[in-house]
């Protein structure tokens, strides 16, 4: 059986060897000959997956190892009787870090308290429930819009007229087109219009979900809104224009944690087994290196606050950075500087995993408050 995967998808080859030949290969260029002979075909969310590439090809599973499946055409291959797998909720927590990550970096920045501000999350799903309880133990008051949750029964939800009246928004919704309630461009020119002074924005779903020429034209006009974003309408080709006028700006890595990839490369490992019939013979947790241990000293680190930590664990403005760096070159050298920042992402630990190592409490160290930012964050062993 040969097995063809993205090469950015980690321990591919030591989960995936023992159902056949496994080949590696860059996920945004796959073609129907690279796919012809293949009977398992594994992506990220950079493959586009339809009739184009698979008519006529051996694949009989697809697996793709993200929580987005826009890029999959499920209804051909539905069709087709070629079995379909995703990784819903692989790297939820990831995106939750960096959502928590860039409020803290912008609060820092600024000079103001989060506590007490109103966040509104748009898209009450993985992300969107786990980014809820995050923000309320982080002291904020949450509010949610999810149309198909609450035509489902579910309560206490709003609509987006009280999600633009927020402090906060946050982006959590699929890419959907169509249907009832369609995601795209959810976030217009009416919409970016109605933000509140001083609003911030983000956005980590897709970047298709709030308008990016409305959403540059507002922060041309108006100087006061704080916007972060990971997703971008014409990845990996990005507005420069638009790069430059938003408070943080990454190349599509809110997911990107080391727990969240291995998480969904694993997800799709269960689905092949159960595919073929197989029981799992491997643990995730007997696949993670020692080498990927992220190991805080607070000694050395003589740590001020919460942020102190998380930072030391992983920074989101090295990621911002990193990113503005490429924003320079001509188009075809930043498009693919993107992929390569992906491609090359350093290894990110979510903060749950955190070891921090300690000679003494840490309440001899950081105040109440600030220890409990870090219980809010998910380190553990923090008194
Ligand atoms: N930037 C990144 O690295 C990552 C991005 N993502 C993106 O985030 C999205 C959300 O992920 P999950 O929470 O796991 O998805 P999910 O499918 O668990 O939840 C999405 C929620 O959005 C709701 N929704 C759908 N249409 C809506 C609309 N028009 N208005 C408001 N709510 C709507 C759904 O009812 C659902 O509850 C994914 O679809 C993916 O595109 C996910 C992981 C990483
Ligand atoms: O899971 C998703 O959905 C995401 O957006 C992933 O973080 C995207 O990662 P790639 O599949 O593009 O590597």
């Amino acid at each position: 059986m040969k097995i063809l995967v993205d090469e950015n998808m980690p321990l591919a080859r030591e989960l995936f060897a023992g159902f056949g030949e496994v080949v590696a290969r860059p996920g945004r260029g796959l073609a129907a000959d690279d796919v012809r002979d293949a009977d398992v075909l594994l992506v990220r969310s950079v493959t586009r997956v339809d009739e184009a590439l698979l008519a006529g090809s051996r694949v009989r599973f697809v697996g793709t190892a993200t929580i987005g499946t826009d890029h999959v055409d499920l209804d051909w291959l539905r069709a087709q009787g070629i079995a379909f797998a995703s990784a819903p909720g692989c790297n939820a927590m990831s995106v939750v870090d960096y959502v928590a990550s860039a409020l803290l970096e912008l609060a820092d920045r600024h000079g103001f308290a989060l506590a007490g501000k109103r966040a509104g999350i748009v898209g009450l799903g993985n992300v969107g429930s786990r980014l809820q309880r995050r923000l309320r133990a982080m002291g904020l008051d949450v509010l949610a819009c999810d149309p198909p949750l609450a035509d489902a029964g579910c309560t206490g939800l709003v609509d987006m007229d009280a999600i633009a009246g927020c402090d906060i928004v946050s982006f959590h919704t699929p890419l959907v087109r169509d249907g009832a309630h369609p995601s795209f461009h959810l976030g217009d020119a009416v919409f970016l219009a109605r933000l509140k002074p001083g609003a911030i924005l983000l956005n980590t779903s897709r970047g298709a979900v709030v308008d990016n020429v409305a959403l540059l034209a507002a922060l041309e006009r108006r100087d006061d809104l704080h916007v972060v974003l990971d997703v971008w309408e014409g990845e990996p080709l990005v507005d420069r224009r638009l790069a430059a006028r938003v408070a943080l700006a990454t190349p599509h890595i809110a997911g990107y944690s080391y727990d969240g990839k291995l998480r969904g490369t694993w997800m799709l490992y269960e689905a092949l087994c159960a595919f073929l019939g197989q029981p799992p013979t491997m643990t995730l947790a007997s696949l993670v290196p020692e080498s990927a241990r992220c190991v805080l000293d607070v000694a050395r680190l003589a740590p001020r606050r919460a942020l102190d930590l998380m930072r030391a664990a992983w920074r989101i403005t090295d990621d911002d950075d990193a990113f503005r760096a490429t924003l320079d070159a001509d188009d075809d050298t930043r498009a693919a500087a993107f992929d390569r920042l992906r491609k090359q992402y350093p290894l990110r630990r979510e903060f749950a995993t955190v070891e921090l190592v300690h000679d003494e409490s840490l309440a001899a160290r950081l105040p109440a408050d600030e220890r409990a930012m870090l219980r809010a964050q998910g380190f553990a062993c923090v008194d």
